[in-house]
């Protein structure tokens, strides 16, 4: 087990590609290497008839969503309301900031227990099986006062008000996707017979994680992964990923590509949604590998529940409880001093919890 530490090792993406070898911290096991071109048949689902309320298109996406939820956890929205030229947006600035120096990228460099802030390769958490990447983080939660934005405020706070644009930008995009997301649980609910309005509103007055992902080209790239082999602790993951491709779905015992769908938006369960299907629904598992070629960015947006809400199934949900109670500030925690996120983080949390409680 990875424990989280703080080292103090730095890499510079600019430099690290000159090298004709990768540094030994970013090989990964040959068990974690890429070894599948399967695609995953995952369904893309059209949302146009769930937004307009059309019961009968609103049913048949609710049951594409529970197969796709009990199999693998893993599928695809298209009219999914996000502004096409937003989502385009938010991705393409991504590289006013990965592009800058590393000690401009270092003001915002993230600060030890935080969630937020720039971490290349985190380098400064683990010392091994470093993913090939560069991330900047930051949280969103919806404002009642319409004069506070959050995203706005962080980015010309920590970088300044030359960022005030790219600011703007990420504040209208993560507003996108809370709406979008919150739209999902109620499709979720209908899917497992629950009443429509029961997640959404567990995830009112939420606090959800930002993330943007830019992967450089690698010169050994099967050596290494952008994203090691994980199910997002989260609840809910909303990702657009750009053309390159590079993600990967665990699904019928083997690792499968998704490739990119033109203005589709790749939806996934994490470990907090499972828990709150009590198991009905798979967390899914998923990494993203590096190409030689051309740098990969990805935009993740992580759904999660008022800190101090205990995770709980409702109880049309029968059977057995899966899981103990917890919070997400509880498995956050969890995730970001005691363990690295794995594909087995909410079970090795579920028995840390267990033996912490007697
Ligand atoms: C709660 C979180 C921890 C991570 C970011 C969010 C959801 C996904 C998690 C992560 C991406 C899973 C793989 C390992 C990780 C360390 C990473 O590669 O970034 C995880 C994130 C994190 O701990 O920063
Ligand atoms: O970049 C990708 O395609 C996946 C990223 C991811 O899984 C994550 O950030 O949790
Ligand atoms: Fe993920």
């Amino acid at each position: 087990m990875d424990q989280a530490k703080n080292n103090n090792k730095i890499f510079d993406s600019m430099e690290l590609f000159k090298q004709s070898k990768i540094p030994k911290e970013f090989i990964w096991p040959q068990t974690e290497q890429p070894n599948s071109l399967e695609q995953l048949e995952a369904p893309v689902i059209d949302l146009t008839g769930f937004f307009k309320g059309d019961k009968a298109s609103t049913q048949r996406a609710a049951d594409l969503i529970r197969t796709a939820c009990q199999n693998h956890g893993f599928f695809q929205v298209t009219n999914h309301g996000v502004d096409v030229s937003l989502a385009a947006e938010a991705l393409s600035c991504m590289n006013d900031f990965f592009k800058l120096p590393l000690s401009h990228k270092l003001r915002a460099q993230r600060k030890p227990g935080s969630m937020w802030g720039y971490a290349g390769a985190h380098a400064d958490r683990f010392s091994s099986r470093l993913p090939w990447k560069e991330t900047l983080s930051f949280g969103y939660q919806e404002e009642d006062d319409d004069t506070k934005h959050i995203v706005t405020d962080y980015f010309i706070s920590t970088l300044g008000v030359e960022f005030k644009q790219m600011g703007l930008v990420y504040q209208k995009y993560c507003e996108a996707m809370q709406k979008l997301s919150l739209g999902i649980m109620e499709l979720l609910a209908i899917s497992l017979g629950v009443e429509q309005s029961y997640y959404k509103d567990f995830f009112r007055d939420s606090k959800s994680i930002m993330r943007c992902n830019y992967y450089p080209p690698c010169q050994e790239p099967d050596l290494t992964l952008g994203t090691g082999p994980h199910c997002d602790p989260t609840s809910l993951t909303i990702l657009q990923q750009d053309q390159v491709g590079g993600l990967q779905v665990f699904a019928e015992d083997k690792w499968q590509c998704i490739p990119p769908v033109r203005d589709a938006l790749v939806i996934n369960i994490g470990d907090t949604f499972m828990a709150l299907s009590n198991g009905r629904y798979k967390s899914c598992l998923h990494r993203a590998v590096v190409n030689r070629e051309c740098e990969r960015r990805s935009l993740a947006f992580f759904l999660c529940p008022r800190e101090d809400r205990v995770i709980r199934p409702p109880a049309d949900i029968e059977g057995p409880r899966k899981y103990p109670d917890f919070t997400w500030s509880e498995l956050r925690e969890f995730t970001q001093r005691h363990y690295r996120a794995d594909m087995k983080t909410l079970q090795s949390f579920s028995q840390w919890l267990l033996s912490t409680a007697s």
